[in-house]
């Protein structure tokens, strides 16, 4: 006779049958393509009698902020770079990023998801982002991309992400977030238990497995 509760295995914990996979969100812009680079380059060729910041003086998240602050009107002008068609298209993958990328999604019980957020001017940016991962990653990759301007909705065990205030509408994303070091982010302090990948030549497969075994010792 049923009890009348229902039976139910959450659809991602570990069960007899086998660990729990690992859900992971890859950002885009600053972790896998170099906007930073993308940016700087364009935006000289573009106003070559304009003032600009050197990679190692970029502090802050926005660009479109300290170009303000250099020079008043500057904002309009960095923002036309990203807003111009083939921006995002041209960026070149950040050292190793492909790599990486490549070999996490084939690790066993690991789910790879590309999480980044378009900016508001459509018109390129979204199909770029497209034909960028069909680029350098592969068709098959397609299917793992996530475009929200939110991604404290999207539920993942890990975020590897440039930019080190994420907020949105859920105050408790689920994702713990590993801040990917950049040019503007590089001389903050972080506080433990907040973790970094220095560059994908630093050991992002022991963050996966850190959280697996986590994971798996709260979920069992
Ligand atoms: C630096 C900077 C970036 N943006 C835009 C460009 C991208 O669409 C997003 C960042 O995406 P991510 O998923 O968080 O990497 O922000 C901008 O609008 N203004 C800026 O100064
Ligand atoms: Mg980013």
């Amino acid at each position: 006779m049923s009890s009348g509760l229902r039976h139910c295995t959450p659809r991602n914990s570990a069960t007899a049958s086998g660990p729990r996979r690992l859900r992971v969100l890859v950002d885009m812009d600053g972790v896998l393509a170099d906007f930073e680079g993308g940016f700087l380059k364009k935006y000289r060729s573009r106003y070559p009698s304009e003032p600009y910041i050197e990679l190692e003086d970029r502090r802050g998240f926005w660009v479109s902020e300290q170009y303000e602050n250099l020079k008043p009107g500057l904002r309009e002008k960095a923002i036309s770079i990203w807003e111009a068609k083939n921006f995002f298209l041209d960026l070149d993958p950040i050292e190793g990023a492909v790599e990486a990328v490549k070999e996490m999604s084939k690790l066993t019980n690991t789910d790879v998801f590309i999480c980044t957020s378009p900016i508001k001017r459509y018109q390129y940016c979204p199909y770029e982002k497209y034909a960028w991962v069909d680029k350098h990653l592969g068709h098959e990759f397609l299917e793992q991309i996530v475009l929200t301007r939110d991604k404290t909705v999207v539920s993942a065990d890990l975020l590897i992400d440039d930019r080190p205030d994420i907020n949105g509408a859920e105050p408790n994303p689920t994702w713990e977030h590993i801040l990917f070091t950049a040019c503007h982010n590089k001389h903050l302090l972080l506080t433990p238990p907040s973790r970094c990948l220095l560059s994908w030549k630093d050991d992002w497969k022991g963050i996966l497995d850190s959280k697996r075994s986590q994971l798996n010792s709260t979920h069992q």
